[in-house]
This record gives C-alpha cells, sequence and structure tokens, in this order.
C-alpha cells in the first residue's frame, strides 16, 4: 500500500503537482490519468524514490519512502519506467535482476532466488523464452519479461509508467489481465495509463491529476457519473451495455 500525503513533487524546487493526497491499496489497480504534461511520470518517479518529494510525505505499508534503504526498498515496490535499454541477455538474465536486491556479498543466486525467477517467468507467462535473447522479442513480449523481472523482486508493490505504450491492441488487453490477476492476489499495483478507456475498464481507483493538483481520485463508476474526465480531456466518454468504456470525441 502506498499512502501519499500532501506530497508535491517537481524539479529544483519548482512544483509540477502540489498537496497530493490518496491512497494506492493492496489488491487494487490504482491508476494516475491526467493531460500530456500534467506530472503523471513525475509523481510515479516521486513514489518510486527516483526524485525527491518537495513537501509532504509517501509511505509504502506505513513508513516512509526514505526510511527504507536501497536493497529494502527494492525488495518491497518495484518500478517499470517508460523507458528502458533493451540489454543483451537472455530472458532468464534479466529477470534474475529482479533478484539483486537480495544477494549477498558473493552475489551468488540461492535456491530461492532461482525459483523466485522461475515462478516470475511462469507467472507472467516468459518461461518459454527463458533461454531466448531479450532483442529477439516482440515489444509485448519484452513488456511482459520485464513484468515478470518486477515480479521476481517479491514486493508487494509494483509502479509502471505507461506498460501499454508501443503494444498492439490485443497485446495491450493481455498485458492488463496479467495486472488484474496480479492485485487480485494482492498486489498493489499503481500505473499511469494514456488510455482513458482502458483506465476506467481495468482499474479500481483513478487519480486524475489536473492544473497541478489532484482533480480527482474515485472509482471509475464515480468518475464516469461525475463527467470528471470529460472535462478534463474535453471528449465525451461513453460507457457500453456490457460495462466497458470508450470515447467519443
Ligand atoms: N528532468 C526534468 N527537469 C525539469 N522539468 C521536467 C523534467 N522532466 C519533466 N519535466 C517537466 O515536468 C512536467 C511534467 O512532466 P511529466 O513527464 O511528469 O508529465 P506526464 O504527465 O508524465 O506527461 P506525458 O503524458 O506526456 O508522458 C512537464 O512540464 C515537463 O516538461
Amino acid at each position: 500500500m502506498f499512502e501519499l500525503r500532501h506530497a508535491s513533487v517537481g524539479y529544483e524546487g519548482t512544483p509540477v503537482l502540489r498537496d497530493i493526497s490518496f491512497t494506492a491499496q493492496d489488491g487494487q489497480i490504482t491508476a494516475l490519468v491526467g493531460t500530456n504534461g500534467c506530472g503523471k511520470t513525475t509523481l510515479l518517479k516521486a513514489i518510486a524514490r527516483q526524485l525527491p518529494l518537495l513537501n509532504g510525505e509517501i509511505l509504502l505499508q506505513g513508513q516512509p519512502i526514505q526510511s527504507f534503504d536501497r536493497k529494502a526498498f527494492a525488495r518491497a515496490a518495484a518500478f517499470m519506467p517508460q523507458v528502458r535499454n533493451i540489454p543483451e541477455i537472455s530472458v532468464r538474465g534479466l529477470v534474475s535482476h529482479g533478484r539483486f536486491p537480495y544477494l549477498g556479498l558473493s552475489r551468488q543466486m540461492t535456491t530461492r532466488d532461482r525459483a523466485a525467477v522461475e515462478q516470475a517467468m511462469r507467472a507472467t507467462g516468459v518461461a518459454q523464452w527463458a533461454e531466448r535473447d531479450l532483442r529477439e522479442l516482440s515489444g509485448g513480449e519484452r513488456q511482459r519479461v520485464y513484468l515478470a523481472m518486477a515480479l521476481a523482486q517479491g514486493g508487494d508493490a509494483i509502479l509502471l509508467d505507461e506498460p501499454t505504450t508501443y503494444l498492439d491492441v490485443s497485446a495491450q488487453f493481455e498485458l492488463l489481465e496479467l495486472l488484474r490477476t496480479l492485485a487480485d492476489q494482492g498486489k498493489t499495483l499503481l500505473l499511469v495509463l494514456h488510455d482513458l478507456a482502458q483506465a476506467l475498464q481495468y482499474s479500481d481507483r483513478v487519480a486524475v491529476v489536473a492544473e497541478g493538483r489532484l482533480l480527482a481520485f474515485d472509482s471509475p463508476a464515480n468518475l464516469f457519473e461525475q463527467k470528471i474526465l470529460d472535462r478534463v480531456f474535453g471528449v465525451t466518454l461513453c460507457r457500453a451495455p456490457e460495462g466497458t468504456y470508450y470515447l467519443r470525441r
């Protein structure tokens, strides 16, 4: 569980977002949405401790994030940034990186570390490519491998910045369904999503950021009823009879 209390985030002392308070609960998908440049990535980086907070505090499982040492934080929360290089490494090799926060001075993986790697690969459906070079995989396949690495870290929380970007539609749905399964198993998932319809469909709570602050934090159904997203994005959000959402200009 991540709890933000009056958090302000930004660069060189200048806030991009101020006074942000919400809680991303265990067992839920929390989506961060907002127009381009509103500060979603900045906020996610601050939660992932990649950027210092300007004000307020962020708690992970009730403890201020700054109070964790580097390895302990990595064991509790994994971060999948938007842009990543694609190293020359096997799938199993990359997923094994998720165990680095557990290794002692010898840097040797134990039986338990190896089991965690295999389990993470099975859970994400990438075990079949264990020996393949990461660079040979498609974008969607690679995204699942990065998620396997995050899972191998073994923490309760995973932060993801636009995990569906560059994926074709069916790979997007596959990934979101996988994230749903992880949330149902009790993980805390906090993600930046560009696709509003997907954010409403797959998340339990949506944080809407606009004009430098948190405009709303609510369930998809309430946001839909209140037409908040229509106002922020200048679109008409519709709900199909079967409950899926779609947009009209
Ligand atoms: N390293 C940086 N130094 C200074 N300003 C930055 C830095 N990175 C981002 N910004 C600025 O902070 C603001 C928020 O950027 P951020 O990337 O968080 O937005 P975003 O909502 O994730 O955007 P997008 O939807 O386009 O990905 C923007 O005005 C951006 O120019």
